[in-house]
């Protein structure tokens, strides 16, 4: 069943008299389930298809739908995760978990059960009580996607989640997101500037052009799942790897040219 089909979208932004037209001919379907990911350029409108999906910008042309139905407002059947953190510093781990349930009025012995469960799948039980400012970049992430899951959102919006971690960090919540995936099974859609993090994510990788943002390729990716780290040394990594670098080198050359 198809959990999002996006169909010939196009954003074009108008600032006074000047056009930047962000986004071109977009076409794109996900299953329920499907982790999928979408790579290119930077500036070819990846955060504001992103946004499109999340309600928070509206298409100028073409259509966003979501289980049948057109998707015209931000919503909780869609989680969301950015890079930047974006948890509440003056509330603990647990209650930056709890805080979407709090406003649909869920009541405290099932926010806590819930917030336990998700705090146990990312890892985090034993931090309930601390505030973000005592945690790792990781760490915060960790609570910003046990958040987002406790709302049961039926799709997660995840926006480089991962693009301010050191190397190592990022590969861990990788591994991490691939495990929480494999238990939750939420339909998934992920913007990432890495190569390697997209190929071992995705169910369906997308490579978008430049500016305006198009879809240049769709690339399936058959892996064998369970993956982790070891997944990348294989040599059907590297020839997907290989010929996604190529694309992107185009396109980013090409998008220099246009600055
Ligand atoms: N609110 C806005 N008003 C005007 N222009 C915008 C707005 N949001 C984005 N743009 C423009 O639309 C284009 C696409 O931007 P967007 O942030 O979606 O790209 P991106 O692929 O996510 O970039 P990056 O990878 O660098 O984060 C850019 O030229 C940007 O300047």
């Amino acid at each position: 069943m198809n959990k999002l089909v996006l169909n010939q979208l196009a954003k074009v932004f108008n600032i006074g008299n000047q056009s930047v037209e962000a986004l071109q001919d977009i076409n794109l379907t996900l299953a329920s389930n499907e982790l999928a990911v979408i790579v290119g350029p930077s500036g070819c409108g990846k955060s504001t298809l992103l946004n499109i999906v999340a309600g928070l910008e509206k298409s100028t042309t073409g259509s966003a739908v979501m289980n049948g139905q057109e998707i015209c407002g931000p919503g909780s059947d869609r989680g969301m995760v950015f890079q930047s953190y974006t948890l509440f510093p003056w509330l603990s781990v647990q209650e930056n978990v709890e805080f979407g349930l709090k406003i649909k009025g869920v009541p405290d012995r099932e926010r806590r059960e819930i917030a336990h469960h998700y705090l146990e799948l990312v890892g985090l039980r034993g931090f309930e009580k601390t505030l973000p400012k005592a945690l790792s970049g990781g760490m915060k992430q960790r609570v910003a996607i046990a958040r987002a899951l406790a709302n049961k959102p039926e799709m997660l919006l995840m926006d480089e989640p991962f693009g301010a971690l050191d190397a190592q960090t990022r590969l861990v919540m990788q591994e991490l997101l691939l495990s929480v995936w494999e238990k939750e099974r939420t339909t998934i859609l992920f913007i990432t500037h890495d190569i390697d993090e997209a190929i071992l994510l995705a169910d369906n990788l997308y490579v978008m052009s430049r500016r305006p943002g198009r879809i240049r390729a769709k690339i399936k990716i058959d892996i064998p799942r369970p993956r982790d780290h070891r997944s990348t040394l294989s040599a059907q990594f590297s020839t997907i790897k290989k010929d996604v670098m190529e694309m992107l080198w185009e396109e980013s050359q090409a998008a220099a040219m246009q600055k």
